[in-house]
Order: structure tokens, then sequence, then C-alpha cells
């Protein structure tokens, strides 16, 4: 198949559209979004972030390149480094909770689940929106906002509008494609039913946050 990546983010643009509008977006773009929102968020994104480095640590392993496995390890050390300054600095204030909220663990878990039962096909397309969506969304903040000198949010915007995290974004996307080729029909569909699935618990993961959700019981 080729470039599988362009005809699946194809397909799944309605998702990356729900989530530009959804509120938590559009108000980190202008700056408006409520502190405790944003910490929130950041404390179930360094929860969720502490399993997805494992994540793609046992991607890594699993690949036949050893280039492919430098590069997931290098992801899991060097992106997981930069997020947790990140949080680093935007949780100065707030004691860190570390039960993960119900959509917290529902995505982690999956990813967990796909990654370790299902074929590698599969796991590069559970692991793909977590790079591919927060690009997306970078772009588009950097794109549209029109306050970039005094957004309290600035620095987590940079971080996935930038280069840097362009790159790794690129060098995934062209790992995923590499083994779309040669995958049969079957694996293909259901590369495509976990990508969507993986991107729509990215939706639910920001709406999560903006409603700062808890178990109910
Ligand atoms: C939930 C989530 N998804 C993706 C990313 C970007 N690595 C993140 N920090 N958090």
């Amino acid at each position: 198949m080729s470039n599988w990546y362009n005809q699946v983010n194809h397909k799944t643009a309605p998702i990356l559209e729900a989530i530009k509008q959804q509120p938590f977006i559009k108000q980190l773009m202008d700056g408006t979004l409520p502190q405790s929102v944003f910490e929130f968020y950041i404390n179930q994104d360094a929860l969720y972030l502490a399993e997805y480095k494992k994540n793609l640590a046992t991607i890594g392993v699993k690949c036949s390149d050893s280039n492919e496995t430098q590069f997931f390890l290098d992801a899991a050390t060097g992106i997981i480094a930069v997020e947790n300054a990140l949080h680093h600095v935007f949780m100065k204030s707030v004691t860190f909770n570390n039960v993960p909220s119900p959509t917290c663990e529902l995505y982690t878990s999956y990813l967990t689940r796909i990654i370790n039962n299902q074929t590698l096909e599969e796991g590069l397309a559970a692991i793909l929106p977590c790079f591919t969506i927060y690009k997306a969304i970078g772009d588009y903040i950097l794109e549209h906002q029109t306050n970039k000198q005094n957004n309290p949010y600035q620095d987590w915007i940079n971080t996935y509008g930038g280069a840097a995290f362009e790159a790794s974004v690129n060098q995934a996307i062209a790992i995923v494609n590499k083994y779309a080729e040669s995958a049969n029909k079957d694996v293909l569909h259901k590369m495509e039913v976990t990508f969507t699935k993986a991107s729509k618990l990215e939706w639910l993961f920001w709406d999560s946050a903006y409603n700062k959700e808890q178990w109910k019981i």
C-alpha cells in the first residue's frame, strides 16, 4: 500500500477537525484555558506518557530494522524528556495526583493491549496518532493564534509545533508506511480501525481534561 498514512489521515480528518473545535483547544489557543484545567491535563498527561514510553520501547524492540528500534528507543527517552520538562514548568504549584482518570486508564490500557497482543503493524498504527495529532494541533495553533507574546501556554504550543517534533513525527510516519506496504488486506483493515480508535482516544483525552474527569464511584 503506497502511503498508508495519507489515506488513513484523510479518512480520519473529521476526528482531527472535531479536536480543533474542542473548547480545550480553542482556549489553549487564545490563552484563556483555566490554569486548573491545564494542570489537570498535564498531570494526566504525565501518567499517560509514563505508560506511552514503555509502549514505544516495546514497539521498538519488535521492529526488524535496528534503525527503527533506535528511533523508538530515542523517542521514548528524548521526546519524553522534553515533555517531562514541560510538565515540570506547568505543574510547579500543584500536588501531583498519581491516579489515572478513567480516560487516561482507557487510552493507556488500549495501547498496551494492542501492542502486546496484536501484530506489530497494528501496534504501529496504535502509537501513531500520539505523534501526528499533536503535530497537527501544534501547527494549527501556531498558524491561527494572534497572541504568541503573551499566551501562558506558549511553551507547550511551541513544543508540538516545533521542528524537532516534526522530524520525529515524519520518521514515525515513514516507519509505519513501510510496514503497511507489505501488509495484507486484513492487517491493513485492522491498522485503520486501530488508528481511528486511538485518534478518538486523543479527542476523549482532551475532553476528559477539560471536564476534569473523575471516577464516578
Ligand atoms: C495524550 C497524549 N497524546 C499525545 C501526546 C504527544 N506525544 C501527549 N503528550 N499526550
